[in-house]
């Protein structure tokens, strides 16, 4: 896919880097399925060969993906569900079990900000963010594994975070969410090893996955800097490896964290509010005065 728009057709035709039919008799849970990484995630998951179910806030968005996988024949079930209310989220499981059995897949991608600067954030909006992020995405893995747990068998959890190793200016909250779910997840994979439960995280760098459109243009026109590639990541690719996670290809591998970011954790420049003037090329060192 070389435009990035989370387009039905270019999803259908996109070439899968995995093997057709590896997901064949699997049930996958994509949380945010209804736009962006997470409908990229539902498309693939289902061109392997697995049943998916669907959650997200917006019953509109979750339903014109439901179309389209009526259309296509595929599986699927849409059911609207805040990641933040625990009672919601059992009655998405019950859902989910009435109509394809446990789970056998789990991907938390559910999630978002909003960008401001750290000295501005509300206690509020901290709140929503950390709410949303972490809990939320605790609140699912937790629910879901309790459910392995009790039925005697094992699953497979991928949660998408973001590229956090730099720290994320202007969306201080997220930062402190992701960094709380990849330590979480280390964490649970040890505890749940014992059940067969299997937990990765996958962090992404900037994506044009129709998400970003959240952010002030002037931030947007700069989110190819933050990476030595130069570019914004393909939620086509990034669906892709959340499948590689997700599928007995990675048996192997649990408690780890995969960023996909172009290689910003290495050298780039990301600001998702204005830059300070402190960090401009024109600054002169002897503005700075230490106290
Ligand atoms: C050099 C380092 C290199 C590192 C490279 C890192 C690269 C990674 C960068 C990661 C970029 C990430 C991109 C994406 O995530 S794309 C997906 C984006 N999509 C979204 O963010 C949509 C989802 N977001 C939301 O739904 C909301 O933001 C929220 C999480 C807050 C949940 O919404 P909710 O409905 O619960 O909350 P409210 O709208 O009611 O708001 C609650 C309070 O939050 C504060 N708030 C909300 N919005 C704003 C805003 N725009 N500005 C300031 N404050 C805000 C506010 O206090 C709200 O309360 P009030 O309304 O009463 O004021
Ligand atoms: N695009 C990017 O550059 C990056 C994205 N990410 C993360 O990847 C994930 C997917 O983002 P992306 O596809 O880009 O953006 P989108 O905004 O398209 O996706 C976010 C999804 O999460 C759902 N969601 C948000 N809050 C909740 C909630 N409380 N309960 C249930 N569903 C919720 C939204 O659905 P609805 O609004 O209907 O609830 C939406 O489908 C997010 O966690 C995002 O933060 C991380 C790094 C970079």
């Amino acid at each position: 896919m070389s435009a990035r728009t989370v387009d039905d057709l270019r999803l259908d035709d996109a070439p899968l880097a995995l093997a057709s039919g590896l997901l064949d008799g699997r049930t996958a849970i994509v949380s945010g399925g209804g736009s962006g990484i997470g409908k990229a995630a539902a498309w693939v998951l289902a061109r392997l060969g697995a049943r998916v179910a669907i959650c997200g806030r917006n019953p509109e968005r979750l339903e014109a993906v439901q179309s389209a996988f009526d259309a296509r024949g595929w599986p699927i079930l849409a059911h609207p569900c805040d990641i933040r209310d625990e009672a919601g989220i059992e009655r998405l499981l019950d859902a989910v079990a009435a109509r394809f059995g446990l789970p056998d897949i789990l991907i938390n991608n559910a999630g978002g900000q909003f960008a401001q600067g750290a000295s501005q954030i509300a206690p509020k909006g901290w709140r929503a963010v950390i709410e949303t992020n972490l809990t939320g995405c605790w609140l699912m893995m937790q629910a879901v594994a309790r459910r392995w747990i009790d039925g005697g068998r094992g699953g497979v959890i991928v949660n998408v975070t973001a590229a956090n190793g730099r720290g994320m200016p202007g969306i201080a909250h997220s930062a402190a969410a992701r960094a709380g779910v990849e330590n979480v997840t280390r964490t649970a994979a040890v505890e749940w090893a014992p059940h067969g439960i299997r937990i990765n995280c996958l962090a992404p760098g900037l994506v044009d996955s129709g998400g970003l459109s959240v952010y002030p243009e002037a931030a947007r026109a700069a989110f190819a800097r933050a990476n030595p590639q130069r570019a914004t990541g393909d939620p086509w690719d990034i669906a892709q490896i959340i499948a590689f996670l997700a599928s007995d290809t990675t048996r192997f591998l649990t408690g780890t964290t995969i960023t996909a970011d172009g290689g910003g954790a290495l050298w780039g420049d990301l600001w998702t509010i204005e830059r300070p003037v402190y960090f401009s090329d024109s600054f002169q060192k002897a503005e700075i005065h230490v106290a």
